[in-house]
């Protein structure tokens, strides 16, 4: 198998138009999984003008190379893998293989436990879709959204009674296109110093981390959030990191006033993930993820400017999240839900799958410690609400309770009501679908 590169394109995807020489890693990538296979020589050219080549890239690629897996061992691979996933398909020459799937184990076994992913299928130029990944249609209800008004979503600015200086704080990002893009950059900056320092450190010791298998809660590498309680799989990967700065994050939110006393209740712990949505075979008979509201406080998310994210706008519509260079979504998960009383409701999203390109996101959960206890902040009630949620619920519960059910749009959230649902877009340039 031999792999040819398409630049940067996951970093031209996720920031286009922006200074690439401001982003010194991550920049290219590329890998065979055979051992005998020789390196294209473009992505050696490449990597060699670019001012970040290093002996250091040429020796990573050699032994991504001539490792049997896509993911192991070390956390630099990380950068090869991240750099792998900008292959299109005309590029990778994918053998044809003849292999077929009989039941779900043997997919778990081949994706998970073999550390192929949804990846290592994709690659394979499968014709068409493997059955364990036929999505019943009521799961597919997003892939056909509806046409939708221009400029759908509603602004936090906008929303009366706000008590929750966080979110204030972070409305002060819209409106200033440079710092959207700048916060990109730093963004990705600060994700592949995840990857480097947490990750690494755990991958190198610990080797092996597919979800079921990883001694660390800290680095899991996953294809669905709960197969088994699946009745279909996703057509998506995705790596998934516990993440220690969340100052770091919100400094480049501009989020410079935090209430303190909520502050571990809403900002407690951090997950960043980083999905991967590879081509699919049949794109119009799966989904990339099915329908679900985020368990977290917020979700911050940066995705390839491919689209393919839909947000739920009312009980019939949906929406799909505009593009934008260097934009960020942030969507409101169920603990802010919670904890504020239902002036914020989780939104209920969904990710279609793509049949001609390769998707990617990076997705950071803010959410409070797993073992807070949540409930309807006073402050939220302070107008004499009556508490929507005045069961207190131990946060990891919570979370435990949705990954293991299926996917099922905002059917797992415990403390659902009828309200607007509401994301956040900090793009001001485009409203176009
Ligand atoms: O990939 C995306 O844009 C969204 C992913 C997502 O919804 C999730 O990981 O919870
Ligand atoms: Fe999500």
């Amino acid at each position: 198998m031999q792999f040819q590169l398409k630049n940067a394109d996951l970093i031209k995807g996720c920031i286009s138009g922006s200074d690439r020489s401001k982003l010194p890693w991550l920049v290219y990538g590329g890998g065979q999984r055979e051992e005998n296979c020789k390196l294209p020589g473009e992505l050696l050219r490449n990597l060699s003008a670019e001012r970040t080549c290093s002996r250091r890239h040429g020796d990573v690629l050699k032994q991504y190379s001539t490792n049997s897996k896509a993911l192991e061992a070390d956390g630099t691979h990380h950068i090869f893998y991240l750099g792998c996933l900008s292959l299109s398909r005309s590029q990778a020459m994918a053998p044809t293989l003849a292999v077929s799937f009989h039941d779900s184990s043997d997919i778990t076994d081949f994706f998970l436990n073999k550390g192929n992913g949804v990846k290592g299928l994709s690659e394979m130029g499968l014709e068409s879709l493997p059955k364990q990944y036929i999505q019943p249609l009521e799961r597919k209800e997003c892939v056909t959204p509806k046409s939708c008004p221009r400029n759908p979503f509603p602004s936090l600015a906008c929303q009366n009674g706000m008590t929750l200086k966080l979110l204030k704080q972070s409305v002060k990002l819209q409106g200033n296109g440079d710092s959207f893009r700048l916060l990109t950059i730093e963004y990705l900056r600060m994700l592949r110093k995840q990857l480097i320092s947490s990750s690494g450190y755990h991958l190198r010791r610990r080797g092996k981390y597919p979800k079921e298998l990883s001694p660390s809660n800290n680095v899991r590498f996953g294809s669905n959030f709960s197969p088994d309680a699946e009745k279909a799989l996703e057509w998506k990967d995705y790596l998934s990191f516990m993440s220690p700065r969340m100052r770091l994050l919100l400094k480049l939110l501009n989020v410079t006033e935090i209430d303190e006393t909520k502050e571990s209740l809403l900002l407690g712990s951090k997950r960043i993930n980083l999905d991967y949505y590879p081509i699919c075979p049949d794109p119009e008979l799966t989904v990339g993820v099915g329908r679900h509201s985020d368990v977290s406080t917020l979700t911050v998310l940066l995705q390839r400017d491919i689209g393919g994210l839909y947000v739920r706008r009312d009980n019939d519509s949906w929406i799909h999240v505009p593009l934008a260079n260097g934009s960020i979504v942030i969507n409101v998960g169920d603990a802010l839900q919670i904890m504020s009383n239902g002036r914020y409701m989780s939104i209920e999203h969904c990710v279609i799958a793509n049949g001609s390109d390769n998707r990617i996101s990076g997705p950071i959960f803010i959410n409070p410690r797993p073992s807070d206890k949540i409930s309807s902040f006073p402050e939220a009630l302070s107008s004499g609400e009556k508490a929507v949620y005045n069961e207190v619920l131990l946060y990891w519960d919570y979370a435990k309770h949705f990954f293991r059910k299926a996917l099922d749009g905002k059917k797992n959230n415990r403390c659902r009501k009828n309200m607007v649902s509401l994301v956040l877009n900090f793009d001001t340039t485009r409203t176009a679908m």
